[in-house]
């Protein structure tokens, strides 16, 4: 049972709605009958299949986002591999730190739900929340109470979960005693769970590949062609919708938290020195309710209200495009039906960043399990671009003509090739390049030394007889200031990324929008807006002209009693139906119902049509049609 409320404001009760969803086949487990099967040993945990309507309700969503950013903005769409080659997830960092931490519960027994590995952040958060319940009278009345400093506590650390390391987290557990809830037995201190699924290519299974954990990745490395394809000109978006695999240490939360998953990234390539947004105007009223770094290390939880232009003027948002984004999410997940009173935009604290963000909002979603993240929103600043850069050798940068030659200032350093040559013999080349590769930071102290002692020592890799460094006289090296003019500038661009994980979407949106009739529980509805209900209106041979109109829609042409239809509508989100009776063949008119309101219209069927029509296209409503159609 769960706190959430329903759009009536009745108490969510998870069970009923599951049953919905699974009676009207949204999603299901996979490989179902196999895991009913008493032969099966696998896993099939965080996986699921989508059935029609969640099949359609998905589409409908992907379709809602991709007119929302990808057309609207004209951003750069790519559909890259999954299958990704080592050295690639090397280089961004996953292989050594996309990771959990995780806990094992080492003792062999009767197996447990979650089998025998806890994420232990999770692990944490589970058991302080259960005895947070208990110990105010949530769960049981009779348990003993806790005291406010406890509660204080245990809130304390619930707020700030995220910002713990490995011994952070083991630590908790032993201060806190904090054993696994199925079995209580004690477990082992956490150690990293690198998340991603490994496999090799080809017969000689000698190249290690990855299964990708985001699509930003194969973004990143096409940045150059797409610049070449945008005519060089910046700031730029690319977009991708693709399937993205986590080997989640406990997926126990549905499609909150699966292993196969569908992601919808935005990398936006913008100069570092003009984070301002073009259109910033558009969504700078927009208010959003957030909850930042320092409420929450406060160990509060109710975010402030601020307009994104008063959040990034007071700097709490870092910079006018991450803001114009946040704005931009709001909207998204306000055109597709999300409650908006279940939103809120959490800052990640400084330990639950990546290492190379420098600011970083997640939205997350009121559910029945909690505030879920549905959407990231990170500045990568220069990160990713930099380190493939680094790797491969090609250039993934941005150069721009300047609008007028410039000066610039540079300490530089020469060699006396004539000296060095006969000094050095086949280490030559090494200095020459250890030289070469000085940035001007260390150019300016070692020019201070160079002076002052007359000889300095270079790291210089790859000498003959394995040392580390030559040393350098003034003789043989010359370092001065010296003034060159420029006509272009050379940057590598921020990406800031706005990540989408659809199924979670999908989800706290199928929560959002349900709600039972007042007269009976069972009589269950989900107020899917038209924009994205799987089906439309369900129709006779209207389906036809419907269709014709790219009105989706279904026939439904059961002996079930016409109550019986409506409430498998009203089971599937279909916000509009339109039955086809006797009077129909007697006089061309149909019945339209909408489905929360249960009212109903009749009228000559070109009416119906257009109407519906209308309404999908959000040019006409149901209260004008009302009045139209009595
Ligand atoms: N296991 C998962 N199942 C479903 N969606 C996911 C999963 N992991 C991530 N996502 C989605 O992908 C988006 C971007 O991924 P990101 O790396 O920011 O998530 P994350 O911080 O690792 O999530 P979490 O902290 O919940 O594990 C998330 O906002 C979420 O919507």
């Amino acid at each position: 049972m769960t706190s959430a409320t329903t759009l009536t404001g009745h108490k969510f009760e998870r069970q009923f709605f599951e049953a919905v969803v699974k009676r009207r086949l949204f999603f299901t487990e996979t490989f179902d009958i196999y895991r009913l099967s008493p032969n099966f040993k696998g896993d099939n945990r965080g996986l699921f299949d989508y059935g029609p309507p969640g099949c359609a309700l998905q589409a409908n969503i992907v379709d809602a986002w991709r007119k929302h950013f990808v057309l609207e903005e004209n951003m750069l769409e790519l559909d890259c591999t999954v299958v990704t080659p080592e050295p690639v997830l090397q280089t961004s960092g996953h292989v050594d730190k996309f990771a959990d931490w995780m806990c094992k519960d080492p003792i062999k027994g009767k197996p447990t739900a979650s089998g025998d590995y806890l994420r232990a952040d999770h692990l944490i958060e589970n058991v302080l929340k259960a005895r947070l319940d208990r110990g105010t009278g949530g769960l049981t009345k009779d348990a003993p109470k806790l005291d406010q400093a406890t509660i204080d506590e245990y809130n304390n650390i619930l707020a700030k979960i995220d910002n713990y390391d490995g011994d952070g987290l083991a630590e908790l557990i032993k201060q806190y005693d904090i054993r696994n809830p199925e079995n209580n037995n004690e477990v082992l201190p956490p150690v990293p769970f690198n998340l991603m699924f490994k496999s090799t290519i080809g017969p000689s299974a000698a190249s290690p590949v990855y299964l990708r954990p985001e699509t930003s990745q194969g973004q990143f490395l096409n940045f150059k062609k797409l610049l070449e394809y945008n005519q060089g000109s910046m700031p730029f978006a690319s977009a991708s919708v693709g399937k993205s695999y986590r080997n989640e240490i406990s997926p126990r939360t549905g499609l909150l938290r699966v292993r196969e998953f569908l992601l919808a990234e935005i990398e936006h390539y913008v100069d570092p020195d003009k984070k301002q947004h073009l259109r910033f105007g558009e969504v700078s009223d927009v208010i959003l309710p957030l909850l930042d770094r320092e409420t929450q290390l406060a160990g509060k939880t109710t975010p402030q209200k601020l307009t994104v232009g008063q959040a990034v003027e007071l700097k709490i948002i870092d910079n006018e495009t991450l803001g114009y984004f946040l704005g931009r999410v709001l909207l998204f997940l306000q055109n597709i039906g999300v409650d908006l009173s279940k939103v809120r935009f959490r800052q990640h604290l400084a330990n639950e960043m990546a290492h190379y963000a420098c600011d970083c909002w997640d939205a997350e979603l009121l559910t029945s399990y909690g505030w879920v993240e549905c959407v990231g929103c990170a500045d990568r600043s220069a990160y990713d671009l930099t380190v493939h850069s680094k790797y491969t050798g090609a250039s993934l940068t941005v150069k721009e003509a300047l609008p007028e030659p410039a000066k610039v200032e540079e300490w530089q350093a020469t060699l006396d090739k004539k000296l060095v040559g006969p000094r050095f013999k086949k280490d030559a080349k090494a200095v020459q390049t250890a030289v070469e590769e000085l940035d001007q930071t260390t150019l300016e102290s070692l020019a201070t030394e160079l002076a002052e002692k007359g000889v300095v020592a270079i790291k210089t890799p790859g000498l003959a007889d394995g040392s580390t460094s030559v040393a350098l006289s003034k003789e043989l090296l010359f370092i001065a200031k010296v003034t060159r003019q420029v006509n272009t500038r050379e940057y590598t661009p921020n990406v800031i990324e706005p990540s989408f994980g659809i199924g979670r979407i999908l989800y706290s949106l199928l929560e959002h929008v349900y709600w039972s009739r007042p007269d009976a529980v069972e009589r269950a509805v989900l107020s899917l807006p038209l924009a994205v209900a799987p089906n439309k209106p369900i129709a006779h041979r209207i389906s036809t002209r419907l269709r014709k109109l790219g009105v989706a829609n279904m026939m439904d042409s059961s002996s079930a009693s016409i109550g019986k239809r409506y409430a498998r509508d009203d089971e599937l989100g279909t916000p509009l139906s339109v039955t086809v009776d006797f009077d129909t063949l007697k006089y061309g008119s149909v019945t339209l119902r909408e489905r929360d309101t249960m009212r109903q219209v009749r009228g000559p069927e070109d009416d119906v049509v257009r109407a519906i029509k209308g309404m999908v296209d959000g040019t006409d409503t149901w209260e004008q049609v009302l009045n139209r159609m009595p």
